[in-house]
């Protein structure tokens, strides 16, 4: 790896939603890639009206000028990881497949869906736009909703976690991490354990591969923007050069720091806190 230089640091790039409240979206985005010593460049593809009680109002920004943010990103830095978040349409969707085509870096997919409050955060129309997207994504970050909207299959265990990955690699994903934060046990019992499952392509003689990371369940609320902070935080290692499973290791296993130490602000659930990731 090259030696850090703080005046030449890897750059990521960050194309998602901005959140008003700063717990997640681009405010968590950079805040994450920040701490891991990474520069983060940013395209905003939606503002939200958005606190801790939940999300009043979505604007999204227009498709052709979400293709000038990252046209302007493009021409001028060395981009080495992109992440997405928040796409709010399917035109949006299909605008940043379109952009990030040839990008020919490692593109972190975080298929945000409903906010942790149950609000909306991406049209039902644009759900099908995503396939596209996933097929040329290094590493896509679904939780259990998401994963079952993607693959249209209950994911509600760890099994079922692993199938769903499966489904995302044969998309064309390189890898998948379906979330565990919302499943059961294999048994169907909710435990102290946190159960986040690794499915990567590209093992010996194309087999797939896959890691369960197990983390203490901790019993919070106070989770806004740990989807967000986790998918940045594998796209600020990955721009750091680390290869992808010890950088989706180190970050899951950083994850229940960011949470522990979470933000108490605002009347509603607080916020992960991403200044807790980037450790070596
Ligand atoms: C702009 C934006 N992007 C992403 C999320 C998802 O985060 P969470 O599921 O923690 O609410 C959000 N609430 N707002």
């Amino acid at each position: 790896m090259p030696e850090y230089d703080p005046v030449r640091p890897p750059v990521a790039l960050t194309v998602a939603g901005s959140d008003s409240g700063g717990g997640a979206g681009i405010q968590a985005d950079l805040s994450a890639m920040t701490a891991h010593g990474v520069f983060g460049t940013a395209v905003v593809t939606a503002t939200t009206a958005q606190n801790t009680r939940g999300v009043e109002d979505v604007h999204p920004v227009p498709a052709d000028h979400v293709a000038s943010q990252y046209a302007a990103v493009a021409d001028d830095f060395d981009v080495a990881a992109i992440k997405t978040g928040m796409l709010a349409t399917a035109e949006i969707v299909e605008t940043v497949t379109g952009a990030v085509a040839d990008a020919r870096v490692p593109l972190v997919v975080d298929p945000v869906m409903v906010a942790a409050t149950g609000d909306r955060l991406l049209s039902p129309a644009a759900e099908e736009a995503y396939e596209d997207l996933i097929a040329a994504a290094t590493l896509v970050t679904p939780n259990a909703d998401e994963a079952e909207v993607l693959t249209d299959e209950p994911v509600e265990t760890p099994a079922d976690a692993e199938r769903a990955g499966r489904e995302l690699v044969a998309l064309g994903a390189d890898a998948a991490l379906v979330k565990g934060g919302h499943l059961a046990d294999d048994d169907g019992a909710t435990g102290e354990t946190v159960v986040d499952t690794l499915v990567r392509a590209g093992g010996k003689e194309g087999a797939i591969e896959v890691d369960r990371f197990e983390s203490p369940r901790i019993d919070t609320d106070a989770t806004h923007g740990s989807g967000c902070a986790l998918s940045s935080a594998v796209a600020a290692r990955l721009a750091r050069g680390e290869p992808l499973r010890g950088a989706v290791e180190k970050a899951v296993g950083e994850m229940s720091e960011a949470v522990r130490r979470g933000y108490d602000v605002g009347g509603g659930p607080g916020a992960v806190n991403p200044t807790m990731l980037g450790g070596e």
